[in-house]
């Protein structure tokens, strides 16, 4: 069974007009689920949907079915037990996940406590644990700094860390790397691919970059003016795209560099997991 389920899911402004309209697509245990298509499409606001954060007067219909359990229909109080604890989405600014003058050490423990109700000696062990578990060496040295003394890179490390804290079912990763370079989002990539590995972490990755779509996604769904025009396996979508605006947008890929680049284990030779910039 999908661990989340979305069938016809709509988001509708208070004209009438859907940004969002009849989606539906599942996420398994451990899958990428790649969601891609140009600016404006709906790819954002979908991602909202599952996290309960699509801003008033829009409207949310259909439904998102995570662990079996509808998400739709449930109350505000609920949804922040959901938020973090079963479904986590990190955005394309790490910055956004983290206060510029609080220490992450600080940040790290407080979001622990907060969520889990843990003691701060043991949020100290575990906020130690997540940072080795996305590869930041010298975790207390990393507890010890502020957001604006990391690269890039790193604090998107920390976010991902922030977001596994509660251990979720799914994680919404969008545009993730959109802000880093090249070889840098490489490393971002390997260790999503490990984590929904080591976790079984189901993962909707949502990017306009189809090409790095191409050895990181199970499956792929198309997005247009709010809707699904294409849905498949990721293989079988570059190898026989099926809608013109697939088409278009393999077209625009001058090549795909990263159906080139088979993601290595985290932390291989040349990955560089420091990847301070
Ligand atoms: N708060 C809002 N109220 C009304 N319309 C909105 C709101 N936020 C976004 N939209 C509109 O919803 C549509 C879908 O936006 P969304 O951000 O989901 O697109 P996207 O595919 O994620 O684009 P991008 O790749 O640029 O992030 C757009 O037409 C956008 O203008």
């Amino acid at each position: 069974m999908s661990i989340l389920e979305v069938t016809g899911l709509t988001v509708t402004r208070p004209d009438g007009v859907r940004l969002v309209d009849e989606v539906t697509f599942d996420v398994d245990r451990a899958e990428v689920v790649g969601i891609v298509g140009e600016s404006g499409s709906g790819k954002t606001m979908t991602g909202m949907a599952l996290l309960g954060l699509v801003p008033e007067p829009l409207a949310v219909g259909g439904s998102i079915r995570l662990n079996g359990r509808e998400l739709v229909t449930q109350s505000q109080r609920q949804w922040q037990q959901t938020r973090g604890r079963e479904i986590a989405m990190v955005l394309q600014d790490p910055s956004s996940a983290l206060h510029p003058m609080l220490k992450l050490g600080e940040q790290l423990t407080d979001h622990l406590r907060s969520h889990l109700g843990m003691r701060p000696k043991a949020a100290r062990a575990r906020a130690l644990e997540l940072l080795e578990q996305v590869h930041l060496p010298d975790g207390e040295d990393i507890l010890r700094r502020f957001p604006h003394q990391l690269s890039g890179g790193m604090k998107q490390r920390v976010a991902i860390a922030i977001a596994l804290a509660c251990e979720p079912s799914v994680l919404v990763a969008d545009e993730v790397t959109t802000a880093l370079d090249a070889n840098i989002r490489v490393g971002i990539l390997r260790l999503l691919d490990e984590l929904r590995r080591t976790t079984g972490m189901g993962i909707m990755f949502i990017t306009h970059d189809l090409a790095m779509l191409s050895s990181f996604a199970d499956r792929v769904s198309v997005f247009r003016r709010g809707e699904i025009v294409e849905q498949a396996a990721a293989n079988e979508l570059f190898a026989d795209p099926q809608h013109p605006y697939t088409h278009e947008l393999l077209d625009a890929v001058p090549s795909i560099p990263w159906k080139m680049v088979d993601l290595e284990p985290v932390g291989s030779p040349g990955e560089g997991t420091l990847d301070d910039d």
